[in-house]
């Protein structure tokens, strides 16, 4: 049903779950001696941040934040909305960012210096896909899953007007579909 909308499939089902599952072996190693604070971004994180947990063998706290930039415009508005901020204070705390994609960097740029602000003991960053061709600011993530092209991405969280998040691979749409 949905597959009639995309032109491309760029990271199948079967790519993004090994991905993950390196992914949760190098955080398992780097976290086990900790008890850090996993802060999922949502909501594009949502897919990303479900699988990856599950592959971490260490003791982990899960947190949200629901911030939001692009509303349903393909370019980011540049500014960085609350819509939802944490429960649990990152005073102090060794925090793990859990994001989909890292594409002009400001959304990420706004929460690293937000938990500076709050206090945080270090602060690291996990995206499953980094398109560095977006980049605005100067932002680099601690661990990334894989490389997109400059594309307008969508699946596995990534939506375009709020469909698409629940397909299980990274794809392109087809023309038609989009309106810009
Ligand atoms: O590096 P940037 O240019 O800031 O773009 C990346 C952010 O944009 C998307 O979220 P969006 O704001 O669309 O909200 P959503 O997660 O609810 O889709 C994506 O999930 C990242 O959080
Ligand atoms: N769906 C989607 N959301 C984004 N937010 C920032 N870049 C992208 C992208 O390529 N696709
Ligand atoms: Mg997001």
């Amino acid at each position: 049903m949905l597959q009639k909308d995309i032109e491309e499939v760029l990271i199948t089902e079967e790519q993004i779950q090994e991905k993950v599952a390196e992914l949760g072996a190098v955080l398992t190693a780097d976290y086990q001696d900790k008890f850090p604070l996993a802060i999922g971004v949502l909501k594009g994180a949502l897919p990303f941040m479900s699988d990856l947990i599950k592959r971490v063998d260490a003791y982990i706290e899960l947190d949200f934040m629901d911030v939001s930039s692009y509303g349903n415009a393909t370019v980011s508005s540049g500014e960085v909305k609350i819509v939802k901020d944490l429960n649990t204070s990152v005073e102090g705390r060794d925090v793990l960012i859990i994001e989909d994609i890292i594409d002009s960097g400001k959304t990420l740029n706004y929460l690293v210096e937000l938990f500076k602000y709050r206090k945080a003991k270090s602060i690291k960053i996990v995206t499953l896909l980094d398109k560095p061709t977006g980049r605005k600011v100067d932002l680099k993530a601690d661990y990334v899953g894989f490389l997109v092209p400059d594309a307008f991405v969508v699946g596995y969280g990534l939506d375009y007007a709020e469909k698409y998040r629940n397909l299980p691979y990274i794809g392109v749409l087809k023309k038609e579909i989009y309106s810009f």
